[in-house]
């Protein structure tokens, strides 16, 4: 029978509309980049399987979606066996024999299911896995890849990836307030040429850090950049600038920050760099960095529910991309507040910050409306699952963030874009920022 279904499907797309139900739900437990566990979800019709994995953030907003957590003595607590059971025994049973293609009316009706504001009865890991693995498996039933059956004719762009080659805050055992210290390959004339050019930066950047702080200065933090033992920022932007200088692409690989400002905000002061700063010095402290240093791109400068602090930089730093990630968490009604007072210019986007592929499309949609630019995001805590390449090729999205040139589960990502960059040929276009 699937056998037949197959074919009628291939041959008589055009002729016939068939059905494709979900037959079966399947979830386990299993682990992430950081060895906690997490969910993976299959999602059976009679033509095909879909499968996808979720992914975990470390440097969480407070206004995320929730990840349901077990908080017993399995894993210290991370264990996901509730989420997994709510899978199995709730979600399925209100699934099982709906059209797999109908993403928003699934998307919709675990969201009625659920029924809280944050997802937290279902959770939202549990949420989202589904609504992947349904993705996967209504692009598999129609013979499409993710990419094409997410964004159709639209799909042919390559983002400017953001690659974290210096890793602080959260993510590293050292003292830099910053989380994250990027680069961006804008002068690349597609996504493998920029992939290279990142790759060959990153590694002038270890050989620069090893002459300079010694070999344990190459150690990686959790998304695969370096964590050497430094706790200024500008010494790790002097570190990078001389390693794009190294590698030879002054002018051609720019530079960028996720400060999670969030993780240094404590009684009313941003704590960094061994100074209490008011949101009107770090305002000052960040346009100091910007004429300094060829920094495009800001993300999460202020914490999240500072909007004054947000909208007073964009206003002042023309020309530079001004990210929301913990100020948006991917929610439409956080990301109208920040279009209606002109905080930041850009949503990061993030699939579990929101919790189903809809409703994160629609976050991207409406920036778009409004001129924002869109960065798809992992997080910190990942696997292989490359979806949000597809994603990001899909919305047209501008930038991607999926950590350093290194380690597998950053990689996965990479070489998705690499390929999908080859599957579409000559009607590929690497995004001009
Ligand atoms: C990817 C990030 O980190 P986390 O997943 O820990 O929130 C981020 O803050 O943008
Ligand atoms: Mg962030």
């Amino acid at each position: 029978m699937p056998g037949i279904l197959t074919l009628f499907n291939i041959c008589f797309r055009d002729v016939f509309v068939l059905p494709v139900p979900i037959e079966k739900i399947h979830a386990r437990e299993i682990l992430d980049s950081r060895g906690n566990p997490t969910i993976e979800v299959e999602v059976y019709t009679p033509v095909c399987m879909g499968q996808a994995c979720v992914p975990s953030g470390a440097s969480t907003g407070t206004h995320e979606a929730l990840e349901l957590r077990d908080n017993d003595r399995r894993y210290g607590g991370k264990g996901v066996r509730k989420a997994v059971n709510n899978i199995k025994e709730i979600i399925s049973r209100k699934l099982i024999g709906m059209e797999v293609t109908g993403q928003r009316e699934i998307d919709e009706l675990m969201i009625g299911m659920d029924g809280t504001e944050n997802k937290s009865k279902l959770g939202a890991n549990a949420i989202l896995g589904v609504s992947m693995a349904v993705a996967r498996a209504a692009a598999g039933s129609v013979g499409l890849p993710l990419y094409q059956y997410f964004g159709g004719v639209n799909s042919f762009r390559l983002p400017v990836p953001m690659m974290n080659i210096i890793n602080g805050g959260k993510h590293a055992g050292n003292g830099l307030a910053i989380q994250e210290f990027w680069i961006l390959p804008v002068g690349a004339d597609s996504f493998h040429e920029a992939l290279m050019m990142g790759v060959e930066t990153y590694h002038a950047l270890g050989h620069i850090l090893k002459d300079e702080y010694g070999r344990s200065s190459t150690n990686v933090g959790d998304e695969g950049g370096y964590a050497p033992g430094i706790n200024k920022t500008r010494e790790a932007l002097d570190a990078i600038l001389a390693a794009i200088d190294r590698a030879g692409y002054k002018g051609k690989v720019k530079m960028g920050l996720d400060a999670a400002a969030s993780e240094f905000y404590k009684d009313g002061k941003y704590q960094i760099d061994e100074k209490d700063l008011t949101r009107n010095d770090l305002v000052s402290y960040y346009l100091d960095l910007i004429k300094d240093y060829p920094l495009i791109a800001l993300e999460d400068p202020f914490a999240e529910d500072d909007w004054d602090g947000f909208t007073g930089l964009t206003n002042k730093a023309k020309g530079v991309t001004i990210i929301g990630d913990d100020l948006f968490v991917t929610n439409v009604k956080r990301l109208q507040r920040g279009i209606d007072t002109g905080a930041a210019n850009a949503l990061l986007l993030k699939l579990n910050q929101i919790g189903t592929i809809s409703e994160a499309f629609d976050a991207a949609t409406l920036a778009f409306r409004n001129k924002y630019k869109v960065a798809v995001s992992h997080r910190s805590g990942e696997t292989c699952d490359p979806i949000i390449a597809d994603v990001a090729v899909a919305l047209g999205a501008q930038l991607i963030k999926t950590g350093a040139p290194a380690r597998s589960e950053r990689t996965s990502k990479y070489n998705r874009l690499l390929k999908i960059e080859e599957t579409l040929g000559n009607t590929a276009e690497y995004t001009r920022l």
